[in-house]
């Protein structure tokens, strides 16, 4: 069933269960290739929350937990070019081994600023977990993406921890942009 949120309707895309399955999958990829290692997950705020949590629940190997905080899209479904780091990564990463959690990765841009930050820190190794891919919207370089979820196509999504105008983050399944 089509939602509305605001100004725009949104149709059924991914659901919830097919995130869980995608998710479980991640989780056992990263949990045969950190078996000797602590990694570190570093959830990108707001986004991530969402993903993060539940493919946390699917790791088992020892690791820790952090966020950082980056914003580049404000009250719409465009970018708005600037990034901002609202809160930085609260601890010592130097020589660990970091895994980034992003529930999006469009442009590129925010992950390509991210990276750069956490290179400076000196971390051991990098690798990236996004929940979805848009590949046709990839413009900046980001190197190799580790694990994805799903690639999707170049349409605006929400749900999952993904909002429109700050809202629809709660919604369990992923919808997108209804063009009728
Ligand atoms: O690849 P890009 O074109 O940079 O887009 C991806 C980013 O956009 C969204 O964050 P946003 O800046 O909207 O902040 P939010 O996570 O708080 O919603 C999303 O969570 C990614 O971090
Ligand atoms: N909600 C939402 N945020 C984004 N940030 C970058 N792409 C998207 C998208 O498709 N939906």
């Amino acid at each position: 069933m089509n939602i509305t949120i605001n100004d725009k309707d949104f149709e059924p895309f991914i659901e919830h269960h097919l995130i869980e399955k995608r998710t479980r999958l991640i989780g056992i990829q990263i949990n045969l290739e950190y078996e000797k290692r602590v990694p570190v997950f570093i959830g990108v705020l707001n986004g991530s929350f969402m993903f993060m949590a539940d493919l946390m629940k699917e790791v088992n190997v020892s690791c820790e937990t952090t966020f950082v905080k980056l914003a580049s899209y404000h009250g719409g479904t465009a970018s708005s070019g600037n990034i901002t780091e609202e809160l930085s990564i609260a601890m010592n990463i130097k020589n660990r081994d970091i895994i980034i959690v992003e529930d999006i990765i469009d442009t590129g841009r925010t992950l390509s600023f991210l990276l750069e930050k956490i290179k400076a820190l000196e971390p051991a190794s990098i690798k990236i977990a996004t929940l979805l891919l848009k590949p046709d919207a990839l413009t900046f370089d980001v190197g190799e993406i580790d694990y994805v979820g799903f690639e999707i196509a170049n349409d605006f999504v929400v749900g999952y921890g993904l909002d429109y105008d700050g809202l629809g983050r709660n919604l369990k399944d992923i919808y997108r942009l209804y063009v009728g």
